[in-house]
């Protein structure tokens, strides 16, 4: 939480003044019992009408001057706690878009949402009332015992047992709350990851017609929570009658003990009436502590989820070249292996290949064999853990994002578009993107029809992950998209995977024309979408078990003979 206080930088001033002027609010409010002890005193028992109608004036005035300085806390505090807000989400937002594959694989999208949202703001409430209320109430609580003694030492000691059995029933609930209010929190979180599962599955659900599981899943998550919040709710329902049982315990025997001095003329009336309030403050101050205690400490939990972010650096550093040493121009692996960062496993193993330019690779395997994997080292989605991924001799990791990416350009497995209009989905990789481009890059993704078919064309409107579009549409937008500028190599990650057979070949031969420089790796699972390729790769298990082209590796390679036994028939594949 201590890393947080720099993003209070800018409201500084701010900081100081809040909590002063909510001690200047507090000081007003213990002159008030000392005038209440003179009106009763003077005024009451001389019959001194003025006298009591100018301490009364006295009274309204510090009342007005209290909410004054109270107001002015209150802004001060409001405008440092939430301009720290409001720096805290930049930051993370700045700092999550510098996260790889490698981070995002550590901190689930789900959870980064909600440190960045409910966590921020947590944090932000408990940093207002830290500044409005902490100095606060232990300036009432100690002025008012001060204040008390100042009257009578010897009831002070009343004060003191009251306070002492106040702040351990206190201590000992919030203790037992806190922990409880920890269950209701992950109990929380669970329903809310539940909600949102079920919500972004729901097609899924009910085609599967699963909502009864959900409803009953969602039912019990429910019921532990309600438990908790019961369970919380009985134990924080006993610090109310509690305290107050305390305070009114010392206020009977203020009244008693304070009486009998008052009878022996030690004290008067006026004090003894002055000693209650003094009470009830100290009540009231305590109450207000302990509200705070449970705002900090869930502030301080969700403080630490948000450092956590903040301190989470990314492992890879961008180079700074922005030119190849075009000696080896294309792409080579050497001696490159991967694993996850959440995995034992070796995703990849020892794989070495060299591209020239302007080749169309296949790269075929079955599920889980280390395709996507092989391919999202080039863009450097991911670094390999051993081994060296070159781009025209120069470690991908020389260069700059912007060049990297610039030269490289990928259409992931799972097509996803931004909600906007067609153009501005199109112009992510190159913001001047004329119409003419655009439409050049769809006509070869073979998505010009079904753009030219929408009234608005271009302007026509993408809702948020495209969901206006079928799969197979989605999928020829995110091809032209990833066109648009024109990459030195294209990457299709399964990419084509909805395409009909006659669309997919279409595909295949419009980029064909492209030009000669445009280096292709298409990854599928289906032998006719790579067996053009000038090279296939056969990846099994991690490795690359055969190259070859088509017809080699209908002689040579068992796996693909396989595939395409599976595949194109028996008869084609021997
Ligand atoms: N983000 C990840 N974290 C941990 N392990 C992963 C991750 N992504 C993939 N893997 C594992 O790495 C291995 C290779 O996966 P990869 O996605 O590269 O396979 P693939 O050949 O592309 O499969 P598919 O054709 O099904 O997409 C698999 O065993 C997979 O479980």
């Amino acid at each position: 939480m201590r890393s947080l206080l720099k993003y209070l930088k800018g409201y500084k001033v701010e900081s100081v003044i809040a909590p002063l002027f909510k001690m200047l609010e507090a000081s007003f409010e213990l002159i008030v019992p000392l005038i209440t002890a003179r009106i009763i005193d003077i005024g009451i028992a001389d019959r001194d009408k003025s006298f009591i109608l100018h301490q009364c004036i006295i009274l309204v005035l510090l009342g007005v001057v209290g909410l004054i300085c109270s107001l002015t806390a209150q802004y001060f505090a409001a405008k440092s706690s939430m301009g720290m807000g409001a720096n805290i989400r930049k930051a993370m937002y700045h700092h999550v878009n510098t996260f790889s594959y490698e981070e995002l694989d550590l901190i689930k999208p789900s959870t980064l949402i909600n440190r960045i949202t409910g966590d921020v703001n947590q944090v932000q409430n408990g940093v207002n009332l830290f500044l409005r209320l902490f100095m606060r109430a232990p300036f009432i609580v100690i002025g008012a015992i001060f204040m008390a003694s100042t009257i009578s030492l010897r009831l002070t000691g009343i004060f003191l047992l009251a306070m002492i059995l106040i702040g351990t029933s206190i201590f000992l609930i919030v203790k037992i709350t806190v922990k409880l209010y920890t269950k209701v929190q992950e109990h929380f979180d669970a329903i809310v990851l539940h909600t949102r599962e079920s919500y972004s599955g729901a097609r899924v659900i009910r085609a599967f017609h699963k909502e009864r599981k959900e409803q009953e899943a969602f039912k019990e998550e429910g019921e532990l929570l309600n438990r908790f919040q019961i369970q919380s709710g009985r134990i924080s329902a006993l610090l109310n009658p509690l305290t107050t049982s305390i305070t009114n315990i010392g206020i009977i025997s203020l009244l008693i003990l304070g009486g009998k001095e008052v009878y022996r003329g030690a004290l008067s009336q006026g004090e003894v009436v002055a000693l209650i309030n003094y009470m009830s403050q100290i009540l009231l101050a305590l109450l207000i502590l302990v509200n705070l205690v449970v705002s900090i400490t869930k502030a301080l939990a969700s403080g630490k989820r948000v450092a956590e972010v903040l301190a989470l650096q990314p492992r890879m550093q961008e180079g700074k070249e922005t030119t190849g040493l075009g000696k080896a121009e294309g792409i080579s692996f050497k001696g490159v292996s991967f694993s996850y960062p959440n995995s034992d496993e070796t995703a990849i193993e020892n794989v070495e290949f060299s591209i020239p330019r302007g080749e169309t690779i296949g790269i075929i395997g079955g599920t889980g064999a280390g395709k996507t994997t092989l391919i999202n080292l080039i863009p450097r989605l991911y670094d390999a853990t051993k081994g060296e991924v070159l781009l025209d001799g120069r470690k991908v990791q020389e260069y700059t994002y912007k060049r990297l990416r610039a030269r490289v350009s990928i259409v992931p497995q799972r097509s996803v578009l931004f909600s906007g209009t067609i153009r501005e989905n199109m112009q992510w990789r190159k913001e001047s993107a004329s119409d003419e481009e655009i439409w050049e890059a769809l006509e070869i993704a073979q998505a010009k029809e079904f753009v030219m078919e929408k009234q608005e064309g271009l302007d026509g409107i993408v809702q948020g992950g495209g969901r206006n579009f079928s799969g197979g549409q989605r999928q020829r937008l995110c091809i032209a998209r990833a066109l648009i500028g024109k990459p030195d190599i294209l990457i299709l990650d399964d990419s084509a995977s909805a395409l009909d057979y006659a669309t997919d070949a279409a595909l295949r031969k419009a980029l064909r024309r492209v030009g000669k420089e445009l280096t292709t790796i298409i990854v599928s699972q289906r032998v006719a979408s790579i067996k053009h390729g000038d090279v296939i790769f056969v990846m099994d298990e991690g490795r690359i078990q055969d190259i070859g082209n088509h017809e080699e590796l209908r002689r040579t390679s068992e796996i693909y003979q396989e595939l395409c036994r599976t595949q194109l028939g028996k008869g084609e594949a021997l």
